[in-house]
């Protein structure tokens, strides 16, 4: 029985075709009012972290953000909601495309503004765990003069510019695009996510 609203069944269409898809109202609105309220709180207590990067996780100029993981065993109410939201497209884009994926990691992150983060991967260099990138926006009446695009590079040399707004997921394949965050004139929220094929640690 397939117990899926349809929308998964658009995601995992996009994704094959295009290997990327934008998906707006993932949440309902006090959903994701509640999230952002969250990211707030915590960034009001001090406990986001200045992001590091690579399997070294040295601190780098290459990325402003500031962010907290979500602890799978100690998820608040908005987490769990949004968790079992994105582990149910997980399962969708499993059975559809057999993807073998085992496990979404995520974690809040707030770009101050002015600050991006450069070019990248999601990918690690040592690691091939990641395979599908989602993330998720939380910031309410986002203008395009507020700058803070997420620019994906396409493999035909041109890119697109998705824009924050509270509500859109953003989803592409971890090891095929290429990717920046454009700074912003006002603070920038998100969750970035990853959905990954075998668990951390496991060697093969
Ligand atoms: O916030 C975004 O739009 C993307 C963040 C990102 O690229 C990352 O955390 O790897
Ligand atoms: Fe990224």
């Amino acid at each position: 029985m397939n117990t899926q609203p349809p929308q998964f069944q658009d995601i995992a269409t996009a994704l094959a075709d295009e290997g990327w898809c934008v998906v707006p109202d993932f949440l309902s609105p006090a959903q994701t009012q509640a999230l952002a309220e969250e990211c707030r709180t915590l960034r009001d207590a001090k406990r986001l972290t200045p992001a590091r990067v690579g399997a070294l996780r040295t601190a780098t100029p290459l990325r402003g953000d500031s962010t907290h993981w979500f602890q799978v065993d100690a998820l608040s109410a908005p987490q769990q909601v949004f968790t079992d939201r994105l582990d149910a497209l997980r399962v969708t884009l499993n059975r559809e495309l057999m993807l073998g994926l085992v496990e979404c990691e995520s974690h809040y992150a707030a770009y101050p503004p002015g600050a991006g983060y450069t070019r990248h991967l999601d990918r690690l260099r040592d690691s091939d765990a990641r395979v599908v990138s989602a993330v998720f926006y939380l910031n309410q009446t986002w203008r395009v003069a507020d700058g803070g695009a997420l620019r994906l590079y396409l493999a035909d040399g041109s890119s697109r510019d998705i824009f924050p707004h509270a509500g859109t997921l953003l989803l592409f394949l971890s090891a095929q695009f290429e990717h920046e965050v454009l700074p912003a004139t006002r603070e920038r929220m998100s969750i970035a996510c990853w959905m990954r094929q075998h668990a951390p640690g496991t060697i093969f």
